[in-house]
């Protein structure tokens, strides 16, 4: 039953109401589960900050240090509201207790939305304990968010933790301007409809004035539940990818709805990876693999939805019907540990450690593993080394929002070498139609994409990798944060032509 156009959720909106102060605060501030840098206190007390894991942080980095502004999220463990130092950036931390972490974290976000946004690869589990707290979190965030935004600022929510935080900040300061960019995919109507909390979830979404995705499709999945679940009239045209976007007419104010895919610093990339230092580590890690005819890498958090065993399974078989030859091919699989405490991550961890155990047990010859596998995140430098090395790079995700390793990759290979075996079921494959493509899905594709991407000769190979450098230079992180960030400051009626009088499906023609 689609509720009406204005009904109230008070447990959703209870924020007290409008702050009408006047506030010193940044002009520009990043909402989002995570802040850039993790804490880690070792055995001896000691405090160490280090990266945190995953995409987002790595594309959002770059864009606020060159708009210095401030950074709201979590230091990813327990109880912690110290703001480390961080150049060009001002962090204002939100503590999570032990609890918080359990039911908003790992509960919610990452054992209810992720699997349900990730077309239920593992089935999502509905618990009422888990929503009260995601709900408590949230509105920590926008209450943090409130307080670090000036008069007018420009605030920018990410992600699936944090959907409830647009209509929150709304109703705490009207004044500000507010964007929020889904990093995973936004799933099927089919699949969205399980959710007990969904016109929820809508209803903080179009709290913000223009909701980003990475592609063209999730905006129209969002763009018919707003309209069925959230009863507001939205347009009816397809959305293109930074243009023609959609629009929601919620009471007086207009939300617009876009596709704005992701990317990497692709330029920065390209210039370290062609640096002597970085291509002679290249060349010595080959040697210090034996000097295969054939180095595949991966490089994922992991996590069940990039298809590590997929990539597995088809060297496994290959290696069986010798369409791979052990003596000739390493495969290194990188590992960042993700999520460790939510169960179904550890239940795939054992299945891939299996599985390269039975890959090295049945084809190794004594040291010389084919499968060398690394449960740690490496240095950047390193990591960059490794992408120059690997001349077939297996990116076989289930589903993945956009996979900047992909990109990264392309990025790497400015000597037009290398391969790029890519899953249809990435945002990337929407842009890297010149990789070898493949359904992970059906074993036998992968194999067939897998055995061409490592026999391609020269002239294909490069071929292929210039098509995909094109795309991946043209457009950089900068050019997503711009098209998004544009979008967001421009004024509906007069800039955004492509909207000025469309229809609203749902109001009087
Ligand atoms: N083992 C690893 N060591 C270092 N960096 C890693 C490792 N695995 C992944 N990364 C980095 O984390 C980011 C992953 O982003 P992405 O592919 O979009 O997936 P996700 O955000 O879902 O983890 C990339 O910048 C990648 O280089
Ligand atoms: O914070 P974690 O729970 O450790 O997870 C790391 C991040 O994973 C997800 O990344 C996504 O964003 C990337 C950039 O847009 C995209 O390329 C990738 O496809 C997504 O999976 C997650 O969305 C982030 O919130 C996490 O911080």
């Amino acid at each position: 039953m689609a509720p009406r156009a204005g009904e109230t959720h008070p447990e959703t909106d209870g924020v007290t109401g409008p702050d009408r102060a006047t506030h010193d605060g940044a002009e520009f501030v990043v909402v989002a589960n995570r802040l850039p840098v993790d804490k880690e206190v070792l055995p001896d007390g000691t405090v160490n900050w280090k990266r945190s894991p995953g995409g987002l942080v790595t594309a959002l980095e770059p864009i606020l240090r060159a708009n210095t502004g401030a950074w709201v999220g979590w230091s990813g463990i327990p109880d912690s509201d110290d703001n480390p130092d961080i150049e060009g950036i001002d962090i204002h931390a939100v503590p999570l207790s032990t609890q918080e972490i359990a039911e908003y974290y790992e509960g919610f976000s990452n054992a209810t939305l992720w699997p349900l946004y990730h077309d239920v690869i593992v089935k999502p589990e509905y618990h009422r304990e888990w929503w009260n707290t995601y709900v408590e979190v949230n509105r920590r965030f926008a209450e943090a968010a409130s307080r670090a935004a000036g008069d007018g600022a420009v605030v920018w929510v990410q992600d699936y933790q944090l959907q409830l935080v647009p209509k929150m900040l709304r109703m705490l300061r009207p004044d500000v301007k507010i964007g929020f960019f889904l990093h995973i995919p936004f799933p099927p109507v089919e699949l969205f409809m399980q959710m007990p909390w969904r016109t929820e979830i809508v209803e903080g979404l179009l709290g913000a004035d223009l909701i980003g995705f990475h592609l063209p499709g999730g905006a129209q999945n969002f763009l018919f539940l707003a309209r069925r679940l959230a009863g507001q009239a939205t347009s009816k045209g397809t959305v293109g990818v930074r243009s023609r976007f959609g629009v929601v007419q919620v009471g007086f104010r207009t939300v617009r709805v876009g596709a704005f895919p992701i990317s990497i610093e692709s330029g920065e990339l390209d210039a370290l990876s062609k640096t002597r230092k970085i291509r002679e580590r290249a060349a010595e890690i080959r040697r210090e693999l034996g000097n295969p005819k054939t180095i595949m890498l991966g490089v994922d958090r992991l996590d069940y939805t990039k298809g590590i065993d997929v990539r597995l399974k088809a060297i496994s078989e290959l290696l069986a019907e010798k369409r791979l030859d052990p003596a000739d091919t390493v495969m290194l699989q990188l590992a960042t540990p993700s999520r460790e405490r939510v169960e179904s991550y550890k239940q795939m961890r054992a299945g891939i450690e299996q599985l390269v155990g039975n890959i090295n047990g049945t084809y190794a010859s004594v040291g010389q593993p084919v499968v060398q596998y690394l449960h740690r995140p490496v240095p950047r430098e390193e990591l960059l080394a490794f992408f120059v090395a690997a001349d077939v790079m297996l990116v076989t995700p289930l589903r993945d929002g956009m996979n900047l390793v992909a990109k990264e990759y392309v990025a790497c290979r400015g000597d037009l070498g290398g391969a790029l075996v890519l899953s249809e079921f990435t945002g990337a494959a929407a842009e890297l139609r010149s990789a070898y493509q493949a359904n992970p899905y059906d074993l036998d594709g992968v194999k067939d994409a897998i055995e061409a991407a490592v026999e391609q000769s020269e002239h294909e190979g490069r071929r292929r990798m210039r098509a995909l450098r094109r795309q991946v230079l043209a457009h950089d992180v900068a050019k997503w944060a711009e098209s998004f960030l544009g979008t967001l400051g421009a004024d509906s009626d007069t800039e955004l032509s492509p909207n000025r009088g469309v229809h609203l499906v749902g109001e009087p023609e």
